[in-house]
């Protein structure tokens, strides 16, 4: 199994009991979480992490990080992209460096593991796989990131079907230090009232990697206490730039009750 290491990332090694994967391959950096991880582990059990450095914005890193995982394990039963992230600024100020490093990370990435995954190993063996975003319907917040968070979205239904895969987009809402403040704000519009934790996302992509998901795929599962069908944590500032609507009796109704001193009866 091969994943890029996170809070996530952690959660699912811990429950690996539940998948009944024994043996896993961290990409990223993270020499001291598979040590953290692997202390973790009784001295009973065979579970083992390994770290090999990766930077999934490179193809050639990311095939020579499948290629590693396999010629140590033998298969890989599963890939899940957890890695990614994004820098906070206001859209109008991102700069075309930053957006195509932020689609590069989340995006492109995302794709080269699941490619390399798949011509090395999935193609003839089966497999699943799952992609970690965020949870982004009714907008989100910084264009480069959501741009790249959405986008994998539909590859993740193509290449369900073209790949004959069990294939799923986890799209998470939960908290973080870039979204502290944000989250902060929005929790009241959030129908849990909480946003998620790290351990409510790993369990919902042990559902899909499990046999319990044998007939699922090409699904976007939101972990995110109803945000999604609820609010968008956009805030829309007062401003005056949309069209006004034709004069008439109607818009002078709408000014009306717009002024607030239009007295309804109910
Ligand atoms: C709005 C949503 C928030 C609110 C978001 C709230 C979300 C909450 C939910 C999500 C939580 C998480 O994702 S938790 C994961 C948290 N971890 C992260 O987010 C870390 C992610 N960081 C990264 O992956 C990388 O640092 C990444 C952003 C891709 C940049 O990669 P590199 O450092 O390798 O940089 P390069 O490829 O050299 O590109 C650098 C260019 O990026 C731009 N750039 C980089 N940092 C910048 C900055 N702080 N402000 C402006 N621009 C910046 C500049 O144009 C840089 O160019 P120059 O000007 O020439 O230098
Ligand atoms: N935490 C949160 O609040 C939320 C997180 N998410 C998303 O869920 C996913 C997992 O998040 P979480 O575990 O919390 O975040 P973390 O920041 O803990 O983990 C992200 C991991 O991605 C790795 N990574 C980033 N860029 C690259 C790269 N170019 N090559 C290899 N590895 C890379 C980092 O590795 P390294 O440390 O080695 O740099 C890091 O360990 C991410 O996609 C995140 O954006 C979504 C909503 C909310």
């Amino acid at each position: 199994m091969a994943v890029r290491y996170g809070l996530l990332a952690a959660g699912l090694f811990r429950r690996r009991v539940a998948i009944a994967a024994d043996l896993l391959a961290l990409g990223g950096h993270g020499e001291a979480a598979a040590e953290e991880l692997n202390n973790t582990f009784s001295s009973m059990s065979p579970a083992k992490v390994t770290p090999i450095q990766c930077n999934i914005r490179n193809e050639d890193e990311v095939e020579a990080l499948v290629k590693s995982t396999l010629s140590l394990y033998g298969n890989i039963d599963f890939l899940v992209n957890g890695g990614g992230g994004q820098f906070a600024s206001p859209s109008e100020a991102i700069r075309g460096k930053g957006c195509n490093a932020v689609i590069d990370a989340n995006l492109t990435g995302t794709f080269y593991c699941c490619k390399a995954v798949y011509n090395a190993w999935m193609k003839e063996h089966g497999g699943v796989i799952v992609n970690i975003t965020v949870a982004l319907r009714n907008g989100f917040s910084g264009m480069h990131s959501e741009a790249a968070r959405a986008a994998v979205n539909n590859p993740t239904k193509t290449l369900a079907l073209e790949w004959g895969l069990v294939f799923s987009e986890t799209a998470v809402a939960n908290y973080g230090e870039q979204g502290t403040m944000m989250w902060l704000k929005i929790i009241p519009q959030i129908p849990a009232k909480r946003s998620a934790v790290p351990e409510e996302i790993s369990p919902a992509v042990c559902f899909v990697l499990s046999p319990a998901a044998s007939c699922i795929t090409g699904i976007t599962l939101a972990v995110d206490g109803g945000q999604s069908l609820y609010s968008s944590p956009l805030e829309i500032p007062d401003h005056n730039r949309w069209l006004s609507p034709r004069e008439g009796k109607n818009s002078e109704m709408l000014r009306k009750l717009l002024s607030g001193k239009f007295k309804p009866k109910l």
